[in-house]
């Protein structure tokens, strides 16, 4: 891409990485858990990052939400640094476990970074009850966390990362911990919200079925040193019954996907 053309690209993209790296210092010597990556993501994109354990999918995310440093190139979140976007709440963040406070209610977990932001008591029930319909809670305001199923909890965790209505979701592995049952039906769930609300959604995974059936584009990631080894655009409608799992379409992505695995995998 000639420098033009880069900076075109990067305007009409709400996240943009180019010739990132992060290198760790570790008592072991120095660990390179990205390197060279560049990515463009578009309004309203649903990207999943797949990859073997160590390929640098969290460490990504975490340098898009400010919560890592890279140690070059660099990474712009609605065309400023992820510490800037970070204080204009640009996003919200989903982590692998819900991280709810088992003392707070649904609603109290919710409330609490609403609180801490200084919203009226009237906004911040407003926004609860907002999000709590969009993760298909209502009424559960009032339960505690352990009064909820793990996937109820991770939903809770999501309504809480949309607290903000932020128009970038980062959601780290969330449905990883669930069974499958509970997985798919969060999933339909999840590309409902997407259609519902028009986010742009960055999402780890390390499930292949997961990544085809959410993500208008697949970022296939490898190890040592972690960075992108394809990128696959999905030629799958953005409405997807579960059943489309069984389709040649699906499965032809699912198979670019596990080749893109194999190519990156050192199998040491
Ligand atoms: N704070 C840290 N200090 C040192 N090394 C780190 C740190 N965070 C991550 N790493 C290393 O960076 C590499 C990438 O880690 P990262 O967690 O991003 O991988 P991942 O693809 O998300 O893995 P997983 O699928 O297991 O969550 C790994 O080798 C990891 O050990």
């Amino acid at each position: 891409m000639t420098q033009q053309a880069a900076a075109d690209s990067s305007l009409s993209s709400v996240i943009s990485a180019r010739d990132l790296d992060l290198t760790f210092q570790t008592n072991d010597g120095p660990v390179q858990a990205l390197s060279s990556v560049n990515l463009e993501v578009g309004k309203g994109d649903f990207v999943s990052f797949i990859g073997p354990s160590g390929c640098g999918k969290t460490t990504f995310l975490r340098v898009m939400a400010d919560l890592e440093h890279p140690t070059g190139g660099s990474v712009t979140i609605n065309g400023v640094s992820p510490e800037n976007a970070r204080k204009a709440r640009a996003y919200g963040y989903v982590f692998q476990a819900a991280g709810l406070y088992p003392w707070r209610t649904i609603g109290g977990n919710i409330r609490l970074p609403l609180e801490i932001m200084g919203y009226s008591k009237t906004e911040q029930s407003e926004r609860v009850a907002r999000v709590l319909e969009l993760v298909e809670l209502a009424g559960f305001e009032k339960k505690y966390p352990w009064q909820l199923s793990g996937g109820m909890q991770q939903r809770a965790s999501i309504a809480r990362a949309l607290a903000f209505d932020a128009d970038i979701l980062l959601m780290d592995e969330p449905f990883g911990a669930l069974d499958e049952i509970v997985r798919d039906h969060l999933n339909e769930q999840l590309l409902a919200l997407w259609a519902r609300t028009q986010k742009t959604i960055c999402f780890v995974t390390h499930s292949i079925p997961e990544a085809v059936y959410l993500s208008t584009r697949i970022v296939v990631m490898s190890p040592r040193p972690g960075r992108i080894a394809d990128v696959i655009e999905s030629p799958l409608p953005r409405e997807r019954p579960l059943d489309i799992r069984d389709t040649p379409e699906f499965l032809e992505v699912a198979h670019r996907v596990r080749e893109g695995l194999r190519a990156g995998h050192a199998y040491d």
